[in-house]
């Protein structure tokens, strides 16, 4: 039996949301993950130090017993954001990162910033005492076509900010482009990118070819398949400036399977799997520890979890559920249509 031991890994971009739902998705993550960045937009968003407290209670009561997890919690950046409160949440060693959403970009976000110039004061303090900023890296200009959306972020926001604040780290969140990855490596420091397992594994035609595929729509939109392969070339080189970040979005199928169908993709429950199996094709498994475990917390600042996990390949496919059903409701999980064989043991 062929089998792998790493490091335990962390997920560096998760929706874990709230209520109902937390709790039914919360035990995929922390099976597997020792920590994750805990994306900030609920309904209303979490936006002050307070916010992400008591958030973070209530994710911490909702650890399934016997699981070792610790959330690392984030702030939804407003254009009313106050510096004092995002400073005094990292030193308290509460706030790992602040979150960019421009307006009205994806889920819950309407919310975000609209005009750059009424964040400077916040991100100006960011750069100072070494706080990351997290961009969900997009447009949204009506005239920038969705495909596109990516990479004119990079030229018309992300470029100049970062000219503008060189000493800003920023993580380029859900990296979907070869722009994104070449903009990364290109960047001198303080950029970094975190990519998804799905945008390892689909593109664009899997959402449109033979009906429309609500499951595999999320934002940023999977690209063609040159993208998908150069986020592939990306995630298995052992660069340290890309690791993973699930990008793990649940919502329940009726929002899903409607009209106007929300976009986020279930990973949680066979990342790992789905990972590992990646990994070998491309013939890197020995660099799946960097990208899963070492990349992201060295970007953070934080040490690399001393457990391990070992991964384990069965002759016989391992089955996960179609769904899970939450007290929220049914949960459509990632099927990437390939059998997986990688298990974690
Ligand atoms: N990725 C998604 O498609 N959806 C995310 C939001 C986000 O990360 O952009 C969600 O909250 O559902
Ligand atoms: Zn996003
Ligand atoms: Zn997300």
């Amino acid at each position: 039996m062929v089998s792998l031991t790493i490091r335990r890994p962390d997920d560096w971009h998760l929706h874990l949301r709230d209520g109902a739902m937390l709790e039914g998705v919360i035990g995929d993550t922390s099976r597997h993950f020792a920590r994750a960045i805990i994306m900030p937009n609920l309904v209303p968003p979490v936006v002050t130090t307070a916010d992400a407290k008591a958030y973070r209670e209530r994710i911490v009561n909702a650890i399934p017993a016997g699981d070792r997890f610790e959330p690392l919690m984030t702030l939804y950046l407003t254009e009313h954001t106050n510096p004092d409160d995002v400073e005094e949440g990292k030193r308290s060693g509460l706030i790992t990162a602040v979150k960019l959403y421009p307006a009205g970009a994806t889920t819950n976000s309407h919310g975000g910033v609209r005009d750059m110039d009424k964040a400077m004061p916040v991100l100006e303090r960011m750069a100072k005492i070494g706080l990351p900023l997290c961009v969900h890296g997009e447009v949204t200009t009506p005239e920038v076509d969705i495909f596109d959306r990516e990479k004119v972020f990079i030229d018309t926001v992300l470029d100049p900010l970062r000219k503008r604040l060189p000493e800003l780290k920023v993580t380029m969140e859900h990296v979907t482009t070869e722009d994104g990855v070449g903009y990364i490596q290109s960047a001198g420091k303080n950029l970094a990118g975190s990519i998804t397992t799905h945008h390892l594994i689909i593109n664009r035609n899997d959402i449109l070819v033979g009906g429309i595929q609500p499951h595999y729509y999320c934002l940023p939109v999977a690209k063609r398949e040159n993208h998908r392969q150069a986020l592939r070339k990306a995630a298995v080189s052992g660069d340290a400036r890309f690791f993973l970040g699930t990008d793990s979005a649940p919502h329940v199928d009726p929002l899903k399977e409607c009209g106007c169908g929300c976009a986020g993709i279930y990973t949680s429950i066979n990342t790992m799997s789905c990972l590992a199996h990646v990994f070998e094709q491309e013939n890197a498994l020995d660099k799946l520890e960097a990208f899963t475990s070492l990349n992201g917390p060295a970007w953070y600042g934080l040490p690399a979890n001393e457990e391990t996990i070992t991964l384990v390949k069965r002759e016989e496919p391992v089955e996960f559920p179609v769904k899970i059903f939450t007290g929220a409701g049914p949960v459509t999980v990632f099927n990437p249509k390939f059998s997986l064989h990688w298990d974690v043991a």
